[in-house]
């Protein structure tokens, strides 16, 4: 399967707008994919954003002429309704056949519980993506109204009169060994985020090989796509600094409780040590640095690159792609 590499145009990190001149900017260097995170709430607080994903979407897609486009990722179970999701992008992908995808996970508190107050457990929330999936996938294929009775979610002869040209692709995300297994089995692809390179080749592929073989689909056919940021500057401290924005996924308990509040996740990121950022996230003060990281990733089996662009200078950091996409799909 060949490489691909994604221009991930973060809309908790930037102004809708520069995310979007961003992904111009991205597809003319000769970016793949475009990549948006999908959020109410931000991973940061001081100068952060949080715009809507999808409105963004029907904007870059048009602003843009040959980019494929996707969430990285939109959680289908709480805040919003699977069905709206299935609709939604049954809209884009009829108005860009062939450039649209959706991705989608089981959530994060700080973009369900502040407009909900509702926050499952993992495999709750995981059974309802699950169920969230099938859903979508009924409206999108129906030919007749959709009468349906989940354990989650209801539809009484719903019908898409928007249909979708062609199957939109839905990359599910596995950040853990279930995760991961479910993705195969009920995804069209892979995704996840930056792994120890030795997890994501012994661990979370092969549960995404084995779900997708117990549901009957051939895994090599399937991609794997993993979120990293990444940071480039000549000077190396300041490269890493670029990332503090995104310090606070680094940080276990964000994900383990209810943490919801962006200055909270503010203050556990700002505590972060430059050690953890470099062995997490890819810092780079040249191209060369940049080619060598992306390999050691592609060597573990990633396939689809979403790249988070947290650099201090943001334009050098797509610009510095024309030397690096060409080094990475050899
Ligand atoms: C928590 C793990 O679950 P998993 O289903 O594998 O992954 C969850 C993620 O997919 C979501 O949180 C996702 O929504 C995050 N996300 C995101 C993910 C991604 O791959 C790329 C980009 C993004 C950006 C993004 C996200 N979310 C958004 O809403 N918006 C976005 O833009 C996991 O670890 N699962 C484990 C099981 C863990 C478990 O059950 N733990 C128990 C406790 C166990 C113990 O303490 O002993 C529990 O918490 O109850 C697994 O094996 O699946
Ligand atoms: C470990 C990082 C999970 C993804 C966090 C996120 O929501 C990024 C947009």
């Amino acid at each position: 399967m060949k490489t691909k590499i994604g221009y991930f145009a973060s809309l908790e990190q930037y102004k809708p707008m520069d995310a979007l001149t961003q992904s111009v900017r991205a597809e003319s260097v000769g970016f793949d994919s475009i990549w948006v995170d999908d959020h109410f709430h931000p991973w940061y607080h001081t100068g952060a954003q949080s715009a809507q994903a999808w409105a963004w979407m029907g904007a870059t897609l048009q602003a843009t002429k040959r980019v494929f486009i996707s969430t990285c990722i939109t959680c289908p179970i709480i805040r919003y309704n699977p069905a709206v999701v299935a609709q939604t992008f049954a809209t884009l992908r009829q108005m860009y056949p062939g450039r649209v995808g959706v991705a989608v996970g089981a959530g994060e508190a700080m973009n369900e519980v502040p407009v909900t107050g509702q926050w499952p457990s993992v495999p709750e929330r995981q059974d309802m993506t699950v169920e969230a999936v099938q859903v979508m996938q009924k409206l999108w294929e129906s030919k007749e109204p959709v009468t349906f009775k989940g354990k989650y979610y209801t539809l009484d002869k719903a019908f898409l009169y928007t249909k979708p040209i062609d199957k939109v692709p839905i990359y599910f995300s596995g950040m853990g060994q279930k995760g991961a297994r479910l993705a195969g089995k009920y995804g069209d692809h892979l995704m996840t985020v930056a792994a120890d390179p030795a997890t994501l080749k012994n661990v979370t592929i092969p549960q995404f090989e084995a779900g997708a073989r117990e549901a009957g689909k051939d895994p090599s056919k399937m991609e794997r796509a993993m979120l990293i940021w990444y940071s480039v500057d000549p000077d190396y401290e300041k490269a890493i600094e670029g990332l503090r924005f995104w310090a606070g996924c680094l940080v276990p308990a964000m994900f383990k409780y209810k943490v919801y509040d962006s200055k909270e996740v503010e203050l556990h990121a700002n505590i972060v040590g430059h050690d953890m950022i470099k062995n997490n996230y890819m810092v780079a003060t040249n191209a060369e640095d940049l080619i060598k990281e992306i390999k050691r990733f592609k060597n573990a089996g990633i396939t689809h690159f979403c790249l988070g662009n947290s650099s201090p200078n943001v334009n050098a950091g797509i610009d510095i792609f024309k030397d690096v996409i060409p080094a990475v799909k050899e």
